[in-house]
């Protein structure tokens, strides 16, 4: 047995020797990962969150939100995300939050990894050039989102992945190997516990997202975003988080977006939206983190800094969120929806060239 599964008899046989009895199964799930990053928040020195500001976004990015009716329907809006309500984008979301991660580039913009997809050739980078990549596989029927493809090591290899992920220019995606390690993981996985079926997998959560978020981590080690901080195990499960947002959002909260418990869903602690959150002055990083961020250094996965700035850019959209319903209590405004905005806003802003700090450089599969 790897180290990575976990024995669940073993699990067991602890609790009813330390006299706790077996889980309750019917106490509703929970990720743990708000838990987490607040305690980040609480043992951060180089990161902070500032109430005043954080005040002063609630009231803008309330007022924004309403005037652009910002909903559910905003996702499958995107002129790349796949519009049709059935098992095929189901296994498309699926796909593409498998890989959903590090995009990032030390390149240029002329020079980085990008993708030629759709009218007039467009040329997308950063998330969107995962998106443009999988739906131009589909167009050369190419079943990229197909979990048993992912595991014929015959038809679903390095070359084709190679094929799949091309770029108009000179630099490939970046993780390349591990994204197809995460393709090959995610398919075997299926098929041992999962008829390889995503939808037996949403099936097997009964309608919570929180379930859905721990058996993902639970199952899979390449959804399993977690670390130790602090000596403590920190949950953040960014890419197992924004897989179940993705899914309601395309489904608008319907069919195999339908979640009962959709507030126990976090911001997702990417590289964009702390950027974002520091431009609007809700984080701040201590100088000598400041130093490191505006000078391109790399800083390490796992790293206090980089755990840091992702359990306190959690925790600062949850104090968003709190101060948005101070003003509105019935605004339709939760951590996904506030998190989808932050990170369109982001890309607005960079399309509009505003400036902004850099985002952190940490390289890893987790996003
Ligand atoms: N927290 C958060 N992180 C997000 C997204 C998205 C895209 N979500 C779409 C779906 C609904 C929304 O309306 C968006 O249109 C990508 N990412 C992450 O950002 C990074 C890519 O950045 P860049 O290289 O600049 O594209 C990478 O870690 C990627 O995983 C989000 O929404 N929230």
């Amino acid at each position: 047995m790897s180290d990575d599964e976990v024995d669940y008899e073993l699990l067991d046989l602890l609790r009813k020797s330390l006299g706790l009895g077996p889980p309750d199964p019917s106490a509703p799930p929970e990720t743990k990962v708000l838990e987490n990053a607040q305690f980040i928040y609480d043992n951060s020195i180089d990161v902070a969150l500032d109430m005043h500001h954080t005040k002063a976004a609630a009231i803008s990015i309330l007022a924004q939100m309403k005037e652009r009716e910002y909903s559910t329907k905003s996702w499958s809006a995107h002129a790349l995300h796949p519009k049709a309500k059935d098992e095929s984008t189901v296994n498309f979301i699926f796909t593409m939050d498998l890989l959903n991660f590090s995009f990032w580039s030390e390149k240029n913009e002329e020079e980085r990894f990008s993708v030629k997809y759709g009218d007039e050739s467009k040329s997308w980078t950063g998330y969107w050039s995962l998106v443009a990549s999988l739906q131009r596989a589909l167009d050369e029927d190419i079943p990229i989102t197909t979990p048993t493809f992912w595991t014929d090591e015959e038809k679903c290899t390095e070359e084709v992945l190679r094929h799949v992920f091309r770029s108009d220019t000179e630099e490939e995606i970046p993780l390349l190997a591990e994204r197809l390690q995460c393709l090959r993981e995610a398919g075997e996985i299926l098929e041992q516990e999962f008829d390889s079926s995503v939808l037996v997998l949403i099936e097997d959560a009964k309608g919570s997202a929180a379930g859905l978020v721990n058996l993902l981590a639970d199952r899979f080690p390449c959804f399993r975003d977690e670390a130790i901080f602090e000596r403590k195990k920190v949950r953040l499960l960014k890419r197992a988080q924004i897989f179940v947002a993705d899914l309601w959002a395309a489904f608008d909260g319907e069919e195999f977006g339908k979640f009962n418990d959709m507030d126990k869903i976090t911001m997702f602690a990417d590289y964009r939206v702390p950027q974002m959150l520091h431009s609007l002055g809700c984080i701040s990083y201590s100088p000598v983190l400041e130093k490191r961020i505006r000078g391109y250094g790399i800083i390490e996965p796992g790293h206090p800094w980089e755990l840091q700035i992702r359990g306190c850019s959690i925790w600062a959209v949850e104090l968003l969120r709190r101060e948005i319903l101070k003003l509105e209590s019935d605004a339709k405004v939760n951590a996904v929806l506030l998190d989808f905005f932050l990170y369109d806003l982001a890309k607005e802003r960079e399309k509009n060239g505003d400036e902004v700090i850099p985002h952190h450089r940490t390289r890893s599969i987790w996003y």
